[in-house]
């Protein structure tokens, strides 16, 4: 089911208007579910919404379709639909932040106390989808375990990072409607910013939902104007039910993958492409058992295309032949051996050259069939998060792929904001072949590395 990311309202005749909600009412009437055909509906409801009232009336409806609940395939609808949705925008306030990052200065980057990079659009990007999430669902209802939190931002020597912190935020929540979401009718102050941040300290755990939030994964990509993710998972009683990766500088063609993140800079300098031709960035999205995963284009503000017409479905890649295959890994050797997995390729048989690529974009890879292998070896004692694999996992799964520890387990969401118990590292792969062969290639060699 694809998903709308975002809707441009033009003003149109009243007559046009009515004419446009009676035909949404009478087919909420009649109990046709349009939903069957939501591209048409949303291109409908693009052409004949000519105010943002009458665009909330059509959103109010869509939100209180009976049947969106009334079975077991279309549950989490409304979680993933207003999940895409606010990735799309905070995808947008990101992009503006790398844009200034790369143009202008570094003094909206920080070090956290463990010495790694933290950014206006991290603590930005957290309180804009707690501040949307508890606009959606209230925020006694929603529990979110995410990376930031407010120490270094309240830091006697942060204040001008806190206050570019409070005017992005506000920029971004100004703009909620043309993506399809309602902002905040005011401004919001900095203490209600770093509350919306801190609300976000929810340890998840084995019951209940819980929202999980990388807001930049991949931070040092981000500072270097390369790959970076926004990552938002769902998980309920211990287990991801739905996910959504933005991907600002993921293009939905993977031909443009090739060219080095400077030639972006480049070619922006040199013309401003539109994103028709230049399509850089992409959100992908998948829920639990639905058996299918879908990508579509980042919403620009110069983009008034009918995005969700544009949504297609991904699927891993067929490729199984380790000598055609490609694999996938962190570009830092400090977040995973690179040595350990030269090995493994060797003895697996892979012939490609890895592609080394910041943040979960490297899920994103695998989903959409532009590599077969993700392996990632940390550290002994070092602990993954959840944040940093949730929404990958259920994405590269729903889009026909196999995600485990070292050891062939499932990761474990449900044991708080670590993946407790993982042997070994993590291996994500596009079939259950290359995977075996994988798992048996890292038995056979782990005794001997130094991991
Ligand atoms: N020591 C160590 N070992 C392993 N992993 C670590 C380590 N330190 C950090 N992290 C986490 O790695 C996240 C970035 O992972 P990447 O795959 O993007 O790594 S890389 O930047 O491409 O090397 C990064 O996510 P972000 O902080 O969101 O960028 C961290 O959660
Ligand atoms: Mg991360
Ligand atoms: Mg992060
Ligand atoms: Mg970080």
């Amino acid at each position: 089911m694809p998903l709308p990311c975002g809707n441009r309202v033009t003003r149109l005749p009243d007559y046009l208007i009515k004419k446009g909600l009676s035909y949404v009412s009478k087919h909420i009437a009649i109990g046709v579910p349009f939903l069957f055909n939501r591209k048409c509906h949303l291109s409908f409801c693009r052409k004949v919404v000519s105010s943002e009232s009458a665009f909330h009336q059509i959103q109010a409806m869509e939100v209180e379709k009976p049947w969106l609940r009334s079975s077991e395939s279309d549950r989490y609808s409304k979680e993933l639909d207003v999940a895409v949705k606010v990735v799309q925008m905070v995808s947008s306030l990101c992009e503006r932040v790398q844009e200034h990052l790369i143009s202008e200065s570094n003094e909206q980057v920080k070090s956290k106390d463990d010495n790694s990079p933290v950014t206006v659009a991290d603590w930005s990007v957290q309180a804009t989808v707690s501040l949307m999430l508890s606009e959606s669902f209230g925020s006694e209802n929603v529990s979110i375990v995410a990376e930031e939190d407010i120490q270094t931002l309240t830091k006697s020597d942060s204040v001008g990072i806190l206050e570019a912190v409070v005017k992005t935020v506000n920029e971004c929540l100004a703009k909620a409607p043309d993506f399809g979401l309602t902002g905040p009718v005011r401004p919001l102050g900095t203490t209600e910013v770093l509350e919306a941040i801190s609300r976000c300290n929810s340890t998840g755990g084995p019951s209940g939902r819980h929202w999980v939030l990388d807001p930049v994964d991949g931070t040092l990509g981000f500072v270097r104007g390369d790959q970076y993710a926004i990552a938002l998972a769902l998980i309920e009683d211990g287990e991801v039910a739905l996910g959504v990766l933005g991907c600002p500088n993921y293009p939905m063609n993977k031909e443009w993958l090739n060219y080095h993140h400077r030639y972006y800079r480049i070619m922006s300098k040199l013309s401003s492409p539109t994103s028709e031709s230049w399509d850089k960035g992409c959100v992908m999205y998948a829920r639990k058992g639905s058996g299918e995963a879908w990508m579509q284009p980042l919403v620009r503000e110069n983009n008034r295309l009918g995005l969700s017409n544009l949504a297609r479905t991904i699927r891993v890649s067929s490729i199984d032949d380790p000598a055609l295959a490609t694999f996938c890994e962190p570009v830092e050797k400090s977040n995973s051996s690179h040595s350990f997995t030269a090995g493994l390729a060797h003895s697996v048989g892979l012939r490609n050259q890895p592609l080394r690529v910041y943040s979960m974009v490297k899920y994103a890879t695998i989903a959409r069939g532009d590599a077969e292998i993700f392996m990632k070896f940390a550290k002994a004692g070092y602990k993954e998060k959840i944040w940093d694999h949730a929404a990958g996992v259920v994405i590269i799964q729903e889009a026909g792929g196999v995600v485990t520890d070292a050891g062939g387990r499932p990761l474990d969401f449900s044991q708080g904001i670590y993946l407790e118990g993982l042997d070994r590292g993590i291996i994500a792969c596009s079939g259950a072949k290359l995977h075996q062969k994988i798992i048996r290639a890292v038995d056979a060699s782990w005794d001997s590395s130094n991991l």
